[in-house]
């Protein structure tokens, strides 16, 4: 079943025939890790305690995307285990939030299991969708569990019981930014890069891959210049 939310804007513009761009965005995570109150926050713009969390549902939203009308389909999943039957939304999205909450280290650690699978899809099908790390519950933050990393950010970026940190063996890619261009309609794949933006700067969830951020910006020091968004969701586009 699915659902609409929100209402539609700057259709009125746009001629009869002309199809919206279409993002189907998959909201992956742990158990609690908040994937319902995320979807429901970002669709109503407010904090709904009252839903049914076991329920997994696709919704449809109209939303502005840089200037530009996009048709964002959310499948908020409901895993009971880690992933499991995968394919139904590994085949459906175009575009992966992974979120975990950020007083629930084993959440976090769990978010390793979902990059892996996109990994192993994406290498597979050889497509490359964007990933959004995001960390969920800010409002919790004195129960954070993680360290104080440099700059004295607290941050989740602790290696897992494996020795590993999330994310490890998934080489970060980093998108420009070109959808900004004026006159230039977004071609698919940056449209769904910018509606993960859009998600970003809508929800109250951060992404929180500040690490790699740095790196990043190591390497890329006049494209990432500015761009504070990129920074922190570039999280792990996987190859
Ligand atoms: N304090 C606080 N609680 C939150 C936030 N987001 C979600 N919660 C609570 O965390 C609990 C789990 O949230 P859900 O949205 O059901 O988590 P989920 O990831 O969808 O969980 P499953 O449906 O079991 O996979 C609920 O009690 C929410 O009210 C938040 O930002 N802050």
């Amino acid at each position: 079943m699915s659902s609409m939310f929100g209402k539609p804007r700057a259709s009125a513009e746009r001629p009869p025939q002309t199809p919206l761009p279409e993002c189907n965005v998959a909201i992956l995570g742990c158990r609690g890790a908040g994937k319902s109150a995320l979807t429901v926050k970002f669709l109503t713009k407010r904090f709904i305690s009252e839903y049914d969390p076991n329920l997994e549902d696709t919704y449809t939203s109209e939303e502005l995307v840089d200037q530009q009308p996009v048709l964002l389909k959310v499948m908020d999943t409901a895993d009971q285990d880690g992933p499991g039957n995968c394919e139904r939304y590994l085949c459906w999205a175009s575009a992966f939030l992974v979120v975990y909450s950020i007083e629930d280290r084993r959440s976090f650690e769990g978010c390793q299991r979902y990059l892996e699978v996109l990994a192993l899809h994406a290498r597979g099908c050889q497509r490359h969708c964007p990933v959004l790390l995001l960390g969920n519950k800010l409002d919790m933050d004195q129960y954070r569990e993680g360290t104080t990393g440099p700059c004295g950010v607290k941050q989740q970026a602790q290696p897992t019981s494996g020795g590993k940190y999330p994310g490890d063996g998934h080489s970060l890619q980093f998108a420009p930014c070109p959808w900004n261009t004026p006159g230039q309609t977004p071609p698919a794949a940056l449209c769904q890069v910018s509606a993960l933006k859009c998600w970003s700067t809508h929800s109250w969830g951060i992404p929180t891959w500040r690490a790699q951020w740095s790196r990043c910006q190591e390497q890329h020091p006049a494209s990432t210049r500015g761009r504070a968004w990129q920074a922190q969701s570039i999280s792990s586009s996987l190859l």
